[in-house]
């Protein structure tokens, strides 16, 4: 008779195997199975996403490798320290590019300012850099009709290499007018004009996915905050009445220099951009390999991910109260907007790679929330689920349900 039957020899396996993975998973954040790695944990917690990587960041201290099935190459190592943050943002920057994963994703984007590096990138980022300082880009929201835009490449191919042709059109019969695209057409470099109109569509398609949703989702989980902050909403009324001058009508003047002033309204609107980034992670690859501030080692091409939405949640930088949303926190003992390192308010990315529409950003978001806020009584629907969506912007999963009543003051 044999010593040990096969039921019992497969039992040891099983047996040995759990020790192995109990040992295992002591320290890491997820369940790592075999075969499949940590993936279950990830695909369980999809709808949560945000806040699961959160939590599982919080508990190992900032920085984690997510390891994917065998064979799949697919380690991340997910960061939302604010010192890798930082190394990876500015301080190496030439050594962290988008990677080819985002490339692929975004062909649509063609060769623009998104979706490019080195000097691909730098020759965008002069040109644009150059045109947003000019007071007429802010008329640049008037570019094309984008109603039906991104149904699918050729759609948006038409409808932009259209715009482009009547543009040129007016030009040719001079009666231009400042918009985005006229403006680039005339740009001259080194006394040459080198615009053609692939690179228009591919900067008019790169600025309209930058400028629209992140704006349109600021305003979304910033009216859910100061609806249900009643407290903070009647501070902003209370600051735009005593500091915004009124026009005829009682019409309350929304210029640029009037809207500087509202320093509460801006710490709201930091307040919201900090709990809700638009953009909630980024994603780079390291040229050559690398050792991050917090010792984690990172090879060629490895994928990390930094998470805008965890960065805004850090215990650390944000205090106890780091999950409520408190416009105070802005707001200095003069009066004035306390300064932080965009490394660590991170909606706008940091470094030279960080948002060229920051302030164009908040001209718009100011001018939409006073207008609303002064005429319109924002109610939000009770019983309404307000959850993150698992997207590339940060939308309100299924919208914000409000019921709006005339206000007059
Ligand atoms: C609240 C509104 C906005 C937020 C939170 C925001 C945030 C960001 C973030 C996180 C990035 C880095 C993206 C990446 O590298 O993958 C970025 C880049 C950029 N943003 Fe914004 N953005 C906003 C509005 C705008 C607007 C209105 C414009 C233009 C009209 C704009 C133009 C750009 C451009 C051109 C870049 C690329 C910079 C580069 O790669 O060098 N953004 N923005």
């Amino acid at each position: 008779m044999a010593l040990f039957g096969v039921v019992e020899i497969l039992l040891a396996i099983i047996l040995f195997t759990a020790i192995h993975y109990w040992k295992l998973n002591r320290n890491t954040p997820i369940t790592k199975w075999p075969v499949v790695g940590m993936l279950p944990g990830l695909f369980y917690n999809t709808s949560n996403i945000h806040d699961y990587l959160n939590s599982k960041l919080k508990q190992c201290g900032g920085t984690f490798t997510f390891e994917g099935p065998w064979l799949a190459n697919m380690n991340i190592v997910f960061t939302c320290d604010p010192m890798n943050v930082q190394h990876i943002t500015s301080t190496k920057f030439e050594n962290y590019g988008k990677g080819n994963d985002f490339r692929e994703i975004f062909e649509v984007l063609g060769d623009g300012i998104f979706r490019s590096d080195s000097d691909i990138w730098k020759y965008n980022r002069t040109l644009l850099h150059s045109i947003f300082r000019q007071e007429s880009f802010q008329k640049w929201l008037r570019v094309g009709e984008e109603k039906t835009f991104i149904e699918n490449q050729k759609i948006v191919d038409e409808m932009l290499y259209s715009e482009i042709k009547s543009k040129r059109d007016i030009k040719n019969q001079n009666q231009q007018k400042p918009d985005l695209l006229s403006t680039l057409m005339n740009e001259v470099r080194d006394g040459e004009n080198r615009i053609d109109d692939k690179f228009l569509r591919d900067t008019a398609i790169n600025l309209l996915a930058a400028g629209r949703d992140t704006i349109s989702s600021s305003l979304t989980w910033f009216f859910w905050l100061v609806a249900t902050h009643p407290f903070v909403e009647a501070k902003i009324l209370e600051e735009i009445k005593e500091k915004l001058a009124s026009k005829e009508d009682n019409k309350k003047d929304l210029g640029v220099e009037g809207l500087s002033k509202l320093v509460y309204l801006h710490g709201a609107l930091l307040e919201a951009l900090r709990l809700y980034p638009p953009v909630p992670f980024e994603h780079k690859s390291p040229l050559e390999h690398d050792v991050l501030p917090s010792g984690h080692k990172v090879k060629e091409n490895t994928m990390i991910v930094y998470s805008l939405y965890s960065v805004g949640r850090v215990e650390e930088i944000w205090g106890e109260d780091c999950l409520e949303f408190k416009p105070e926190r802005w707001i200095s003992k003069r009066g004035g907007t306390i300064h932080v390192p965009s490394y660590k308010f991170i909606a706008f990315n940091a470094g030279p790679r960080s948002c060229l529409g920051k302030d164009i950003s908040f001209i718009q978001l100011k001018m939409v929330a006073v207008a609303m806020l002064l005429n319109y009584h924002v109610h939000v629907v009770e019983d309404h689920p307000i959850i993150p969506s698992v997207s590339v912007v940060l939308y309100v999963k299924d919208g914000l349900k409000v019921n709006i009543k005339k206000r007059s003051i």
